[in-house]
């Protein structure tokens, strides 16, 4: 694909054996995310911890990376991802990590290597915010919360 982002990827001292994102088929939305922890990780009922993916990016200002749960964790075990969607600034160059909590009623292991979550990039439109003293109407108007009915 000639005309794909072009997003620099590096792996960080000591995780050459974690895989580094992947598709896992050809048309999905999110690169899969490993964890790069040395030993298994458990997380009790209500417990939160920030895993290390093992690599940094540097992508195009015009993206952004957003850290997304994977369905089958969440659906089968309650682990999501607490900041969902994690934001990943096309100026960040820290290591990714994966913010997860466990809303189930067992404990979780995490396990080295385990795909815990999925990296969805983004464009990110240029923005610039104009301040003004009065904004136009609409039919909705300030109506929000269930203002149009919950059925
Ligand atoms: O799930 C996440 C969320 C964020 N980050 C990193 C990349 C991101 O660019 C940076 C800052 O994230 P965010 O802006 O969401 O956090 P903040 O609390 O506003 O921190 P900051 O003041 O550093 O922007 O932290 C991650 O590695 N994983
Ligand atoms: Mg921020």
């Amino acid at each position: 694909m000639s005309d794909a982002f072009q997003v620099q990827i590096m792996r960080l001292p000591g995780n050459e054996d974690i895989p580094l994102p992947q598709k896992m088929s050809e048309l999905a939305s999110g690169f899969d995310l490993y964890a790069a922890i040395g030993e298994p990780l458990t997380l009790a009922p209500g417990d939160r911890a920030l895993v290390p993916t093992g690599f940094a990016l540097a992508m195009p200002g015009a993206l952004e990376a957003q850290i997304r749960p994977r369905s089958g964790l969440a659906f089968k075990h309650g682990i999501t991802t607490l900041n969902s969607p994690g934001t990943i600034d096309a100026d960040y160059r820290g290591e990714v990590k994966v913010l997860l909590i466990n809303h189930g009623r067992e404990p979780f292991v995490v396990q080295r290597k385990e795909r815990i979550a999925q990296m969805v990039f983004q464009l990110v439109p240029s923005i610039r915010l104009l301040e003004v003293s009065s904004l136009d109407d609409t039919e909705r108007g300030a109506g929000g919360f269930g203002h149009t009915g919950t059925k």
